[in-house]
Protein backbone atom coordinates (compact mmCIF):
# COMPACT_ATOMS: atom_id res chain seq x y z
CA UNK A 1 0.00 0.00 0.00
CA UNK A 2 1.29 3.20 -1.11
CA UNK A 3 2.61 5.64 2.51
CA UNK A 4 0.81 8.60 3.49
CA UNK A 5 2.61 11.53 2.57
CA UNK A 6 4.58 13.44 6.12
CA UNK A 7 3.81 16.97 5.93
CA UNK A 8 6.89 19.06 6.56
CA UNK A 9 6.44 22.41 7.09
CA UNK A 10 9.28 24.87 6.52
CA UNK A 11 9.32 28.31 8.00
CA UNK A 12 12.05 31.40 6.55
CA UNK A 13 11.30 28.99 3.55
CA UNK A 14 12.92 31.72 1.08
CA UNK A 15 15.87 32.35 3.09
CA UNK A 16 19.45 30.96 2.67
CA UNK A 17 19.04 27.72 5.28
CA UNK A 18 15.80 27.04 3.56
CA UNK A 19 17.00 26.97 0.32
CA UNK A 20 19.73 24.26 1.51
CA UNK A 21 16.87 22.58 3.04
CA UNK A 22 14.30 22.11 0.91
CA UNK A 23 16.13 19.98 -1.82
CA UNK A 24 17.52 17.49 1.09
CA UNK A 25 14.27 16.79 2.56
CA UNK A 26 12.36 16.29 -0.73
CA UNK A 27 14.93 13.65 -1.66
CA UNK A 28 14.64 11.75 0.85
CA UNK A 29 17.48 12.59 3.49
CA UNK A 30 15.22 13.99 6.28
CA UNK A 31 12.82 10.89 7.14
CA UNK A 32 14.87 7.93 4.62
CA UNK A 33 14.11 6.46 1.03
CA UNK A 34 10.95 5.15 1.12
CA UNK A 35 9.14 8.13 2.92
CA UNK A 36 6.89 10.22 0.77
CA UNK A 37 6.41 14.18 2.16
CA UNK A 38 4.84 16.97 1.09
CA UNK A 39 6.08 20.60 1.73
CA UNK A 40 4.57 23.27 3.17
CA UNK A 41 6.63 26.66 3.12
CA UNK A 42 5.69 29.71 5.48
CA UNK A 43 7.01 33.10 4.64
CA UNK A 44 6.17 36.75 4.74
CA UNK A 45 4.26 37.90 2.11
CA UNK A 46 7.07 39.91 0.51
CA UNK A 47 9.18 36.50 0.34
CA UNK A 48 6.52 34.52 -0.50
CA UNK A 49 7.74 34.85 -4.82
CA UNK A 50 11.15 34.09 -3.66
CA UNK A 51 9.79 30.56 -2.41
CA UNK A 52 7.30 30.25 -5.41
CA UNK A 53 11.01 30.79 -7.50
CA UNK A 54 12.41 27.86 -4.92
CA UNK A 55 9.39 26.03 -5.22
CA UNK A 56 9.83 25.63 -8.89
CA UNK A 57 13.62 24.42 -8.84
CA UNK A 58 12.01 21.69 -6.86
CA UNK A 59 9.61 20.46 -9.34
CA UNK A 60 12.60 20.77 -11.82
CA UNK A 61 14.54 18.10 -9.56
CA UNK A 62 11.07 15.58 -10.31
CA UNK A 63 11.78 14.15 -6.80
CA UNK A 64 10.41 10.71 -6.53
CA UNK A 65 9.51 11.30 -3.12
CA UNK A 66 7.33 14.86 -3.13
CA UNK A 67 4.13 14.68 -2.87
CA UNK A 68 3.38 18.23 -3.13
CA UNK A 69 4.44 21.82 -2.77
CA UNK A 70 2.34 24.59 -0.87
CA UNK A 71 3.29 28.00 0.07
CA UNK A 72 1.88 29.97 2.42
CA UNK A 73 1.77 33.55 4.21
CA UNK A 74 -0.50 32.49 7.20
CA UNK A 75 0.53 30.27 10.10
CA UNK A 76 -2.17 28.93 10.69
CA UNK A 77 -2.86 27.29 6.95
CA UNK A 78 1.12 26.76 7.31
CA UNK A 79 0.78 24.20 9.95
CA UNK A 80 -2.66 22.30 9.47
CA UNK A 81 -1.54 18.99 9.47
CA UNK A 82 2.04 19.34 10.00
CA UNK A 83 4.21 16.54 11.20
CA UNK A 84 7.74 18.13 11.47
CA UNK A 85 7.97 21.27 12.04
CA UNK A 86 11.26 23.50 10.50
CA UNK A 87 10.65 26.63 12.32
CA UNK A 88 13.84 28.33 10.71
CA UNK A 89 12.66 31.78 9.91
CA UNK A 90 13.35 34.42 12.58
CA UNK A 91 14.09 37.70 13.28
CA UNK A 92 18.12 38.94 12.83
CA UNK A 93 19.67 41.16 15.33
CA UNK A 94 20.32 44.63 13.72
CA UNK A 95 22.65 46.59 14.65
CA UNK A 96 21.90 48.28 17.92
CA UNK A 97 19.28 46.00 19.04
CA UNK A 98 19.24 45.05 22.66
CA UNK A 99 18.26 40.90 23.27
CA UNK A 100 15.08 42.19 24.81
CA UNK A 101 13.87 44.01 21.60
CA UNK A 102 15.32 40.38 19.79
CA UNK A 103 13.55 38.18 22.55
CA UNK A 104 10.25 40.44 21.76
CA UNK A 105 10.66 40.82 18.04
CA UNK A 106 10.43 36.50 17.66
CA UNK A 107 8.02 36.62 20.24
CA UNK A 108 5.71 38.17 17.67
CA UNK A 109 6.86 35.28 15.10
CA UNK A 110 7.07 32.41 17.31
CA UNK A 111 4.05 33.04 19.64
CA UNK A 112 1.51 33.01 16.55
CA UNK A 113 3.44 30.01 15.02
CA UNK A 114 3.05 27.97 18.56
CA UNK A 115 -1.23 28.73 18.58
CA UNK A 116 -1.27 27.56 14.77
CA UNK A 117 0.85 24.00 15.47
CA UNK A 118 -1.87 23.97 18.58
CA UNK A 119 -4.66 24.49 16.25
CA UNK A 120 -3.54 22.26 13.36
CA UNK A 121 -1.15 20.04 13.66
CA UNK A 122 -1.28 16.26 13.45
CA UNK A 123 -1.17 14.40 16.76
CA UNK A 124 2.37 13.02 16.09
CA UNK A 125 3.95 16.71 15.11
CA UNK A 126 7.40 17.36 16.08
CA UNK A 127 8.92 20.79 15.93
CA UNK A 128 12.85 21.84 15.75
CA UNK A 129 13.52 25.42 15.79
CA UNK A 130 16.61 26.29 13.69
CA UNK A 131 15.67 30.44 14.31
CA UNK A 132 17.78 32.04 17.24
CA UNK A 133 17.63 32.41 19.93
CA UNK A 134 16.75 28.77 19.24
CA UNK A 135 16.13 27.44 22.84
CA UNK A 136 14.02 30.23 23.82
CA UNK A 137 12.08 30.68 20.63
CA UNK A 138 11.46 27.09 21.21
CA UNK A 139 10.54 27.82 24.68
CA UNK A 140 7.80 30.34 23.63
CA UNK A 141 6.39 28.43 20.53
CA UNK A 142 5.90 25.31 23.21
CA UNK A 143 4.48 27.92 25.96
CA UNK A 144 1.54 28.87 23.11
CA UNK A 145 0.83 24.97 22.26
CA UNK A 146 -0.88 23.65 25.22
CA UNK A 147 -2.40 20.82 23.38
CA UNK A 148 1.29 19.28 21.94
CA UNK A 149 2.94 17.23 24.23
CA UNK A 150 5.63 19.57 25.50
CA UNK A 151 8.94 17.21 24.46
CA UNK A 152 7.84 17.98 20.99
CA UNK A 153 9.26 21.14 20.94
CA UNK A 154 12.78 20.97 20.65
CA UNK A 155 15.87 23.33 19.50
CA UNK A 156 18.57 22.82 17.36
CA UNK A 157 22.13 21.96 18.90
CA UNK A 158 23.22 19.67 16.41
CA UNK A 159 25.42 21.82 14.62
CA UNK A 160 27.47 22.41 17.50
CA UNK A 161 27.53 18.83 18.02
CA UNK A 162 28.98 18.27 14.52
CA UNK A 163 31.61 21.26 14.66
CA UNK A 164 32.89 19.79 18.17
CA UNK A 165 33.63 16.18 16.36
CA UNK A 166 35.42 17.66 13.30
CA UNK A 167 37.47 19.51 15.58
CA UNK A 168 38.44 16.96 18.00
CA UNK A 169 39.15 14.50 14.91
CA UNK A 170 41.36 17.21 13.69
CA UNK A 171 42.89 17.41 17.12
CA UNK A 172 43.67 13.62 17.27
CA UNK A 173 44.25 13.09 14.11
CA UNK A 174 41.31 10.67 13.79
CA UNK A 175 38.15 10.17 11.26
CA UNK A 176 34.77 11.60 12.93
CA UNK A 177 33.33 8.11 12.85
CA UNK A 178 36.20 7.03 15.46
CA UNK A 179 34.34 9.30 17.71
CA UNK A 180 31.10 8.78 19.81
CA UNK A 181 29.29 10.50 22.48
CA UNK A 182 29.89 14.05 21.78
CA UNK A 183 28.12 16.19 23.96
CA UNK A 184 27.09 19.40 23.55
CA UNK A 185 25.13 21.53 27.29
CA UNK A 186 23.23 24.05 27.20
CA UNK A 187 22.33 27.31 25.12
CA UNK A 188 23.43 27.44 21.48
CA UNK A 189 25.36 30.70 22.00
CA UNK A 190 28.76 31.12 23.18
CA UNK A 191 28.33 29.96 26.64
CA UNK A 192 27.36 26.74 24.85
CA UNK A 193 29.84 23.82 26.66
CA UNK A 194 31.20 21.18 24.29
CA UNK A 195 31.92 18.37 26.67
CA UNK A 196 34.78 15.90 25.23
CA UNK A 197 34.84 14.58 29.14
CA UNK A 198 32.47 11.60 28.16
CA UNK A 199 33.34 11.42 24.00
CA UNK A 200 34.95 7.90 23.50
CA UNK A 201 37.93 7.87 21.14
CA UNK A 202 39.28 4.74 20.07
CA UNK A 203 39.27 2.62 23.53
CA UNK A 204 39.95 6.06 25.70
CA UNK A 205 38.10 9.72 26.32
CA UNK A 206 38.30 12.69 24.25
CA UNK A 207 39.79 14.13 26.72
CA UNK A 208 42.05 11.53 27.91
CA UNK A 209 43.15 11.40 24.08
CA UNK A 210 43.86 14.92 23.93
CA UNK A 211 45.52 15.23 27.50
CA UNK A 212 45.79 19.13 26.71
CA UNK A 213 43.53 21.23 29.78
CA UNK A 214 44.72 24.49 27.76
CA UNK A 215 44.07 23.34 24.32
CA UNK A 216 40.52 22.17 25.77
CA UNK A 217 40.05 25.11 27.89
CA UNK A 218 41.70 28.41 24.99
CA UNK A 219 41.33 26.55 22.06
CA UNK A 220 38.52 23.77 21.52
CA UNK A 221 35.72 25.42 23.46
CA UNK A 222 35.59 28.75 22.52
CA UNK A 223 36.58 27.43 18.68
CA UNK A 224 33.14 25.26 18.58
CA UNK A 225 31.20 27.80 20.88
CA UNK A 226 32.04 31.17 18.82
CA UNK A 227 31.98 29.07 15.41
CA UNK A 228 28.88 30.81 13.99
CA UNK A 229 30.47 34.37 14.51
CA UNK A 230 33.06 33.48 12.59
CA UNK A 231 31.40 31.67 9.73
CA UNK A 232 29.91 34.92 9.76
CA UNK A 233 33.24 37.03 9.61
CA UNK A 234 34.46 34.71 7.15
CA UNK A 235 31.17 34.84 4.92
CA UNK A 236 29.51 37.42 5.77
CA UNK A 237 26.46 35.62 6.10
CA UNK A 238 25.64 33.14 8.68
CA UNK A 239 26.21 29.19 8.43
CA UNK A 240 23.30 28.12 5.84
CA UNK A 241 24.82 24.50 4.58
CA UNK A 242 25.84 22.83 7.69
CA UNK A 243 22.72 24.57 9.84
CA UNK A 244 20.47 23.05 7.15
CA UNK A 245 22.88 19.12 7.56
CA UNK A 246 22.21 19.64 11.39
CA UNK A 247 18.62 19.78 10.91
CA UNK A 248 18.38 17.15 8.61
CA UNK A 249 20.41 15.12 11.10
CA UNK A 250 18.10 16.34 14.15
CA UNK A 251 15.02 15.24 12.92
CA UNK A 252 16.45 12.11 11.18
CA UNK A 253 17.92 10.62 14.38
CA UNK A 254 14.88 11.66 16.42
CA UNK A 255 12.26 10.09 14.13
CA UNK A 256 14.86 6.90 13.20
CA UNK A 257 16.81 6.73 16.61
CA UNK A 258 20.35 6.76 17.55
CA UNK A 259 22.70 4.63 16.52
CA UNK A 260 23.25 1.55 19.25
CA UNK A 261 26.61 2.54 21.14
CA UNK A 262 26.18 6.33 20.46
CA UNK A 263 24.38 9.35 21.69
CA UNK A 264 24.01 13.04 20.22
CA UNK A 265 22.96 16.43 21.00
CA UNK A 266 19.71 18.24 21.10
CA UNK A 267 18.04 20.76 22.94
CA UNK A 268 14.81 19.24 24.54
CA UNK A 269 12.63 20.35 27.33
CA UNK A 270 14.64 19.67 31.04
CA UNK A 271 13.28 16.97 33.24
CA UNK A 272 15.26 18.67 36.27
CA UNK A 273 18.37 15.86 35.02
CA UNK A 274 22.05 17.32 35.95
CA UNK A 275 20.32 19.86 37.70
CA UNK A 276 19.12 21.34 34.72
CA UNK A 277 15.81 23.85 35.92
CA UNK A 278 12.78 21.79 34.94
CA UNK A 279 10.92 23.16 31.75
CA UNK A 280 14.11 25.24 29.89
CA UNK A 281 15.26 23.91 26.45
CA UNK A 282 18.40 23.25 27.05
CA UNK A 283 20.84 20.89 25.12
CA UNK A 284 21.98 17.54 26.65
CA UNK A 285 23.28 14.07 25.36
CA UNK A 286 20.26 12.36 23.76
CA UNK A 287 19.57 9.34 22.23
CA UNK A 288 16.71 8.88 20.22
CA UNK A 289 14.50 5.14 21.13
CA UNK A 290 10.60 4.72 19.42
CA UNK A 291 10.55 8.52 18.12
CA UNK A 292 11.33 10.08 21.41
CA UNK A 293 14.28 11.52 22.83
CA UNK A 294 15.72 10.32 26.02
CA UNK A 295 18.58 12.44 28.08
CA UNK A 296 21.79 9.81 28.45
CA UNK A 297 21.73 9.33 32.47
CA UNK A 298 24.24 8.47 35.26
CA UNK A 299 27.20 10.31 33.51
CA UNK A 300 30.03 11.85 35.93
CA UNK A 301 30.21 15.46 36.31
CA UNK A 302 33.33 17.02 37.36
CA UNK A 303 33.82 20.79 39.01
CA UNK A 304 35.48 21.67 34.63
CA UNK A 305 32.05 20.71 32.99
CA UNK A 306 29.94 21.88 36.53
CA UNK A 307 31.06 25.45 36.14
CA UNK A 308 30.21 25.92 32.27
CA UNK A 309 27.72 23.66 32.13
CA UNK A 310 25.61 26.15 35.02
CA UNK A 311 26.90 29.02 33.22
CA UNK A 312 25.32 28.28 29.85
CA UNK A 313 21.98 26.82 31.75
CA UNK A 314 21.96 30.27 33.56
CA UNK A 315 21.84 32.19 30.60
CA UNK A 316 18.74 29.59 29.66
CA UNK A 317 17.48 30.64 32.98
CA UNK A 318 17.63 34.50 32.42
CA UNK A 319 16.55 34.81 28.55
CA UNK A 320 12.90 32.42 30.15
CA UNK A 321 12.60 35.31 33.08
CA UNK A 322 13.19 38.04 30.15
CA UNK A 323 10.51 36.26 27.57
CA UNK A 324 7.75 36.12 30.96
CA UNK A 325 8.43 39.57 31.94
CA UNK A 326 7.04 40.07 28.20
CA UNK A 327 4.76 37.97 28.70
CA UNK A 328 5.39 35.61 25.88
CA UNK A 329 5.68 31.99 28.25
N1 LIG B 1 20.50 26.83 15.63
C1 LIG B 1 21.51 26.93 14.77
O1 LIG B 1 22.47 26.15 14.84
C2 LIG B 1 21.53 27.97 13.68
C3 LIG B 1 22.55 27.95 12.72
C4 LIG B 1 22.55 28.89 11.70
C5 LIG B 1 21.55 29.86 11.65
N2 LIG B 1 20.58 29.86 12.60
C6 LIG B 1 19.49 30.84 12.57
O2 LIG B 1 18.52 30.44 11.58
C7 LIG B 1 17.76 31.55 11.19
C8 LIG B 1 17.60 31.61 9.68
O3 LIG B 1 18.84 31.79 9.08
P1 LIG B 1 18.95 32.10 7.51
O4 LIG B 1 20.39 32.22 7.24
O5 LIG B 1 18.14 31.15 6.71
O6 LIG B 1 18.29 33.53 7.48
P2 LIG B 1 17.71 34.32 6.21
O7 LIG B 1 17.57 35.74 6.65
O8 LIG B 1 18.45 33.99 4.96
O9 LIG B 1 16.25 33.69 6.06
C9 LIG B 1 15.27 33.85 7.01
C10 LIG B 1 13.94 33.79 6.29
O10 LIG B 1 12.91 33.80 7.28
C11 LIG B 1 11.85 34.54 6.75
N3 LIG B 1 10.95 34.95 7.84
C12 LIG B 1 11.09 35.98 8.69
N4 LIG B 1 10.02 36.06 9.50
C13 LIG B 1 9.22 35.02 9.18
C14 LIG B 1 7.97 34.57 9.65
N5 LIG B 1 7.32 35.19 10.63
N6 LIG B 1 7.42 33.49 9.07
C15 LIG B 1 8.04 32.85 8.06
N7 LIG B 1 9.22 33.23 7.56
C16 LIG B 1 9.81 34.31 8.12
C17 LIG B 1 12.51 35.70 6.02
O11 LIG B 1 11.65 36.30 5.07
C18 LIG B 1 13.69 35.00 5.37
O12 LIG B 1 13.38 34.53 4.07
C19 LIG B 1 18.46 32.77 11.80
O13 LIG B 1 17.79 33.10 13.00
C20 LIG B 1 19.84 32.24 12.13
O14 LIG B 1 20.45 32.97 13.19
C21 LIG B 1 20.55 28.94 13.60
O1 LIG C 1 23.13 32.93 13.02
C1 LIG C 1 24.00 33.00 13.91
O2 LIG C 1 24.10 33.93 14.73
C2 LIG C 1 25.03 31.90 14.01
C3 LIG C 1 24.43 30.54 13.96
O3 LIG C 1 23.57 30.31 15.06
C4 LIG C 1 25.51 29.49 13.93
O4 LIG C 1 25.76 28.84 14.95
O5 LIG C 1 26.13 29.34 12.86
Amino acid sequence: MAQVPVNVTVTGAAGQIGYALLFRIASGQLLGPDTPVKLRLLEIPQAVKAAEGTAMELDDCAFPLLKGIDIFDDATQAFDGVNVGLLVGARPRSKGMERADLLEANGGIFKPQGEAINAGAADDVRVLVVGNPANTNALIAQAHAPDVPAERFTAMTRLDHNRALTQLARKLGVGVTDIKKMTIWGNHSATQYPDIFHAEVNGTTGAKAVDDEAWLRDDFIPTVAKRGAAIIEARGASSAASAANAAIDHVHDWVNGTPEGDWTSAAIPSDGSYGVPEGIISSFPVTSRGGKWEIVQGLEIDAFSRERIDASVQELVEEREAVRKLGLV
